[in-house]
């Protein structure tokens, strides 16, 4: 027997006078795994997840929640489901657990002691008798989770949960998605960042102008990606390029930063810095440039034609 999809989007389009903002797009989230939907700014990832949660209709296309669709069973849709698009609201003026108590009330109470075991999991536990308004952004953030999973959600649904955040919040929040996954909940989440998708998703669609640029695995993705590129600076940046031929990497001019990049798989780009050092060329400085998968992001997602007009 198949199992029941958590997320069985099929052909979906949305369309906003000429533009289609989401374009034909298909998306299926098996239970349990961490799916990603990466995409530079104004891809659609918004507007496909507002569709998910039933705030904006498709044109076209069907969205199934683990087996339902709106049109059948309406609100119903959303069992099961939680999360958030954008930021989480909250009152400033009250503490992080009198607004998941007033939360829960509005959602039809929840069981004894689940707000301690929300609170705890995402690390508020400590702050949770502390005015929100108080609260960092992270912070905030992380009660949005909190929130979410007062209702025992089978599937999260975040959208670009650690935009805005500091480098110790983005590290947090990616800590907590991981928790969330390895307990079993089935995570949807929207991102533009490759690594974060990198590190905690099983699963990504690279959404480009509406489109599906790329779905499948990461690791399908890593096979994909293009080598590491590097910034050079040697003392002798001429006799650098001529020591290129007869290694397995491209060596060019920066007219832009100055110096010179290379690019090549790892261990070439390693074998043709130790020949410099070996002829007497002094290493200034050799600096990645981009990751392999965030030169593979940009090709894919690369936008400087207008966006797709809608047909009529
Ligand atoms: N209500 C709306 N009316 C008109 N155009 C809209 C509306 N909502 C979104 N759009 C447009 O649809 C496109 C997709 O927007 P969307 O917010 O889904 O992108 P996104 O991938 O979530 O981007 P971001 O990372 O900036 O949130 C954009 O060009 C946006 O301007």
């Amino acid at each position: 027997m198949t199992r029941e999809l958590a997320v069985d989007a099929q052909g979906v389009t949305k369309t906003y006078g000429s533009l289609r903002a989401v374009d034909d797009i298909t998306i299926q989230v098996a239970p349990g795994e961490v799916y990603g939907v990466l995409g530079p700014n104004g891809a659609g990832k918004t507007t496909f997840l507002r569709m998910l949660f039933g705030l904006i209709r498709p044109d076209s296309g069907t969205i199934r929640i683990f087996g339902n669709t709106w049109r059948e069973a309406g609100v119903g849709t959303l069992a099961g489901v939680a999360g958030f698009i954008e930021s989480p609201r909250f009152y400033p003026y009250l503490t992080g657990r009198q607004n998941l108590e007033g939360l829960a009330v509005l959602d039809g109470g929840t069981a004894p002691g689940r707000i301690d075991d929300v609170l705890e999991l995402v690390d508020l536990a400590d702050r949770a008798d502390r005015k929100v308004g108080g609260y960092s952004y992270g912070m905030r953030q992380r009660l949005g989770v909190a929130a979410s999973l007062l209702r025992e959600p089978r599937l999260l649904v975040l959208d670009e949960p650690a935009n805005g955040l500091d480098p110790a919040g983005i590290r947090d929040m990616r800590a907590l998605v991981k928790r969330l996954a390895a307990s079993g909940l089935t995570v949807l989440l929207s991102s533009h960042h490759m690594d974060e998708v990198e590190e905690i998703c099983d699963n990504v669609t690279i959404m480009r102008r509406g489109s599906v640029a790329f779905h499948g695995t990461i690791a399908e993705l890593r096979a994909m990606a293009p080598d590491p590129g590097h910034a050079l600076r040697t003392s002798n940046d001429t006799a650098a390029v001529r020591l290129a031929e007869g290694h397995a990497v491209r060596v060019a001019v920066d007219d832009e930063e100055g110096g010179l990049t290379v690019t090549g798989p790892q261990h070439a780009v390693s074998t043709y810095v130790a020949s410099l050092v070996a002829a007497g060329i002094d290493l200034r400085a050799l600096t990645p440039t981009q990751t392999p998968l965030e030169a593979l992001f940009f090709m894919l997602t690369d936008d400087d034609e207008p966006r797709q007009e809608a047909a009529g």
